[in-house]
C-alpha cells in the first residue's frame, strides 16, 4: 500500500470528498474539468491544504486523529501549478534547499541538472525565469528531495511540446521507482503517461483504476469525445526496415506500426476510437495493416447517430467509434464476434 486516503474540505460552496488509495508505484493521474479538485486534494495531501479525515502512506499516518504531520516533514516531491521558487535564492540555492532534507549522491544530482537542462541556469535569479525554465527549475528540486511520492500539478503546461515529451520521460523513468500523482486535463498526458487514473468530477472520485479499465469503462469521462481512446500494452517482436515498421504481439496477434527505427521500451500504443473500424470476417483484401479478432462488450449510443463499441481484444479493451447505421446493419450487440480494423498510419 502506498497513499491511502479517506478525506474531507469544504471551501465555500465547493466539497471534496475522496476515498482512495494509490498504487506503490506508477504514474496515477489525477484528471477532471477545471475546479473538479484536483490542486486542492494535490494540496491536502502534501499538507498545504486544511482537511478532515485520515491520509497514510507507506503505513505511516500523515492525517488522522491523532493529528496532522507538518508539510515539511511528508516525503513529498511537490511541483505546483504555480512553480513557488524561493526568490531570495538563486536557482542553484533552490535546487540545495530542495536537497537538504536527504543527501543527494553527486550522480543523481548531476543526473537531474542533465536530464532538465539546468545547468545554464544555475546561477540565474529566479525572478527572471520564464514559465518553462521555472517549472523545470521546480520539478529539478522535487527530483531533488528524495520525494517517496511525488506530487506534480500540471507540471508540463508552460512547456512547449519537445520538452514536454522530455520530461513525460523523465517522470515515467521515476515513476518505476515511486508513486506519482500527477494533475492533468491533457488526454494527450494521460495516454501517454498514465497507468492509473483518478477521475475527479464535483469534488469526488467519479472512477478510479487502470487507465483502459476508466477510459473504456460505462463511466469513461471521455466516452462521448471526439478523442476517445486506449492505449494497448504492446510486445516488442522486431523492426522491418524494408518497410520502416516496428511488429509488435498484442497477445497472440502482430500488429505493424510505422517507425524510422527499432525501439527498444514496452510500446504503448494509444489508438483512438474513431480510428477503429468492425468487420464480420477477417478482410484478406483489405489495406489495413492490423486486424485483430475482438468480441462487443458493449454498444453505446451516442448524439448525432455514433456509438461507441467496446471490445475485448486480446485480453485489453479497445473502443470502436461507428455509425449507428453501421452497427445496425452488422448487428452489434454484446457478444458479437468481429474483426477490429486499424490503420498502421493511425498508430504513427
Ligand atoms: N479558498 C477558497 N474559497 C472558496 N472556493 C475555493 C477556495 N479554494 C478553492 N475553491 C474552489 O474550489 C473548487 C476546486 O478548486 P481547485 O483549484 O481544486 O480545482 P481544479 O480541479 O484544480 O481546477 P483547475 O483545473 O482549474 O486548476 C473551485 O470551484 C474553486 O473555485
Amino acid at each position: 500500500m502506498s497513499l491511502c486516503l479517506d478525506i474531507a474540505l469544504r471551501r465555500g460552496a465547493f466539497e471534496l470528498s475522496v476515498q482512495g488509495t494509490l498504487p506503490e508505484r506508477g504514474v496515477t493521474i489525477l484528471f477532471g474539468e477545471s475546479g473538479a479538485g484536483k490542486s486542492s486534494l494535490l494540496r491536502a495531501v502534501a499538507g498545504l491544504e486544511p482537511c478532515q479525515g485520515r491520509i497514510e502512506f507507506d503505513g505511516e499516518r500523515w492525517q488522522g486523529r491523532a493529528g496532522t504531520l507538518l508539510a515539511h516533514r511528508r516525503p513529498v516531491g511537490l511541483m505546483l501549478q504555480k512553480p513557488a521558487l524561493f526568490p531570495h535564492l538563486d536557482v542553484i540555492g533552490n535546487l540545495r534547499y530542495a536537497a537538504r532534507r536527504a543527501p543527494v549522491s553527486a550522480e543523481r544530482w548531476e543526473e537531474v541538472l542533465e536530464l532538465l537542462s539546468l545547468a545554464p541556469l544555475l546561477s540565474r535569479r529566479v525572478q527572471g525565469l520564464s514559465g518553462g525554465e521555472a517549472s523545470r527549475v521546480a520539478l529539478g528540486r522535487a527530483l531533488l528531495s528524495a520525494p517517496r511520492l511525488l506530487l506534480l500539478d500540471e507540471p508540463l503546461a508552460a512547456l512547449d511540446q519537445a520538452r514536454r515529451q522530455t520530461l513525460m520521460a523523465v517522470i515515467g523513468q521515476v515513476a518505476k521507482t515511486i508513486p506519482v500523482l500527477y494533475v492533468s486535463h491533457h488526454l494527450d498526458e494521460v495516454l501517454t503517461l498514465g497507468e492509473h487514473l483518478w477521475w475527479l468530477r464535483d469534488g469526488a472520485l467519479a472512477a478510479q483504476g487502470e487507465v483502459n479499465d476508466v477510459l473504456a469503462g460505462p463511466g469513461s469521462p471521455l466516452a462521448e469525445h471526439r478523442d476517445a481512446a486506449v492505449v494497448l500494452r504492446t510486445r516488442h517482436l522486431r523492426y522491418e526496415p524494408e518497410h520502416h515498421l516496428l511488429v509488435l504481439a498484442l497477445g497472440a496477434s502482430e500488429m505493424r506500426v510505422p517507425a524510422s527505427g527499432p525501439g527498444g521500451d514496452t510500446p504503448r500504443l494509444r489508438v483512438a476510437a474513431r480510428d477503429v473500424s468492425l468487420t464480420l470476417s477477417p478482410a484478406s483484401d483489405s489495406s489495413v495493416l492490423n486486424i485483430l479478432p475482438a468480441i462487443v462488450d458493449d454498444v453505446r449510443t451516442l448524439p448525432e447517430g455514433q456509438c461507441l463499441v467496446r471490445l475485448r481484444c486480446e485480453q485489453q479493451w479497445l473502443l470502436a467509434r461507428l455509425s449507428s447505421y453501421s452497427r445496425d446493419r452488422l448487428r452489434l450487440a454484446p457478444g458479437s464476434r468481429v474483426h477490429a480494423q486499424i490503420k498502421a498510419a493511425a498508430l504513427v
